[in-house]
């Protein structure tokens, strides 16, 4: 697998950039680690950033709305995460940050902070330098704009749906603290905000549209990792 990795870059320093978009629990985030794991690949978790400037602002005390503030917030903003996928984790300055950042009051102020454009522009240049720097043969990297602006030129761009129904099915299966009706709207109202931002429901030219509805979660990795290696055999012109 590593070796087919380079064979999609064309050569063994540039890293394979896997990049994968999609809405709220349509499986972006645990697709891409297992992808990343079965092809030797780092991982990048995007939104992972945006939930963590966010829960930056919240424990600051700044209201996201505060636009000035939160500018200035981003370049101080020390932010660390962990690419293997055998070892996440999201670090804000020392504080370990991984599970903090999926608490819904989070979730409730993300899209507030990810549709200013200098959060965007500033965030992306991060993403850029971290898919450049890996030291894999390639990196996965998902959320919403991956395929489209952060990485428009990748080899492999994918996007991942699901239904709203399996969506939310799965969400409200892993979220405890709160009813299923609860976790249904918080998605539906996050999904409408994000999407006039960027279009992560209808796939760009030229990419690929895996959608999960009827998968499991391993016949989904299988199909993902599928379409990485149709890449590769098309790059060799077969
Ligand atoms: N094809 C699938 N079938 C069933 N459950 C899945 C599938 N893909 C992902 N999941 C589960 O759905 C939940 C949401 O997936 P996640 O990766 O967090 O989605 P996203 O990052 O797109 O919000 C997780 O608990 C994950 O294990
Ligand atoms: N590339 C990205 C990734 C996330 N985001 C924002 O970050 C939020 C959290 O992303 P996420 O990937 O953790 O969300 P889930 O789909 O996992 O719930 C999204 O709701 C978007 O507001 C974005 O704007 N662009």
């Amino acid at each position: 697998m590593t070796a087919a990795g380079n064979d999609v870059a064309g050569s063994t320093s540039k890293p394979v950039v896997v990049a994968i978009d999609g809405p709220a629990g349509s499986g972006k985030s645990s697709v891409s680690r297992a992808t990343a794991r079965a092809l030797g690949f780092d991982y990048l978790d995007t939104g992972a950033s945006y939930r963590a400037l966010s829960w930056d602002l919240l424990d600051r005390g700044i209201d996201a709305a505060e636009v000035d503030r939160v500018i200035e917030e981003l370049e101080r903003f020390d932010f660390r995460i962990g690419t293997d996928p055998d070892d996440y984790y999201v670090r804000v300055g020392s504080t370990d940050v991984t599970d903090a950042i999926r608490e819904p009051r989070v979730t409730a102020v993300v899209s507030l902070v990810a549709r200013i454009p200098e959060v965007r522009r500033g965030l992306n240049e991060r993403f850029r330098a971290i898919m450049a720097g890996t030291p894999k043969p390639g990196i996965v990297a998902e959320g919403r704009d991956i395929t489209t602006v952060v990485a428009p030129d990748a080899p492999v761009r994918i996007l991942l749906t699901a239904s709203e129904e399996a969506r939310m099915g799965r969400r409200s299966k892993e979220l405890t603290s709160e009813t299923a009706a609860a976790v249904g709207e918080a998605l539906r109202t996050r999904d409408e905000a994000d999407s006039r931002v960027v279009d992560f429901m209808n796939a760009a030219d030229g990419v690929t549209t895996v959608d999960s509805t009827e998968l499991d979660f391993d016949q989904t990795v299988e199909a993902v990792v599928e379409v990485v290696a149709q890449t590769t055999r098309i790059s060799h012109g077969g």
